[in-house]
């Protein structure tokens, strides 16, 4: 078994669209980023990478390459479980916490965790997201940005 982290943060503005755990949620404010900015998947994706040893997004997906502009990070994480698959690992289970004043994630939640299974080949049972404010304090408590952060367990397939 391997087990790796993720932390990652993207800030708010007024004109993007709102994508967590690839889903779009109704918000006056979006992510900034090179890609959609989906917080949560870029965790995810840090702490499949770290468990196996593999740096991380960064690494795999530079900010200077035009192809990864606006790119969907469902895609991204397509290609995540691709190495993952690759190296004879599968998912243990993920558990997430995504740190965000607001809007509500909570009624998301099951679409993000059915999203990310489908995408790591898993059941979504092995996969829990959390959702929770700062109250007020920090650049999450102001709204300036959201946060995430994922740990990952990976267990060698039985081949
Ligand atoms: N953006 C958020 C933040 C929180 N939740 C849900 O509300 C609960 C209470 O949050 P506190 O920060 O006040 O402890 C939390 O446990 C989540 O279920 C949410 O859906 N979206
Ligand atoms: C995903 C990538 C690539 O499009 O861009 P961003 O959306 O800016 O995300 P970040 O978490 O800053 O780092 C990884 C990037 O290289």
């Amino acid at each position: 078994m391997k087990i790796g982290i993720g932390y990652d943060v993207h800030r708010l503005t007024g004109e993007r669209r709102l994508i967590i755990g690839g889903v779009e949620i109704a918000h006056d404010k979006g992510l900034l980023g090179h890609s959609d900015a989906d917080v949560l998947l870029h965790a995810v994706m840090d702490a499949i990478l770290g468990a196996l040893g593999k740096g991380d997004i960064g690494k795999h997906f530079p900010d200077q390459d035009m192809a990864f502009k606006d790119i969907s990070s469902m895609i991204l994480l397509e290609k995540v479980a691709k190495t993952m698959q690759d190296e004879d690992y599968r998912i243990g289970n993920i558990d997430a916490v995504i740190v965000a004043q607001k809007p509500k994630m909570a009624p998301h939640i099951a679409l993000m965790q059915e999203n990310i299974g489908r995408i790591l080949n898993c059941s979504s049972d092995s996969i829990n997201i959390k959702a929770t404010t700062t109250e007020w304090l920090g650049f999450e408590g102001r709204e300036e940005g959201i946060s995430a952060q994922a740990v990952v367990l990976l267990e060698k397939r039985c081949l």
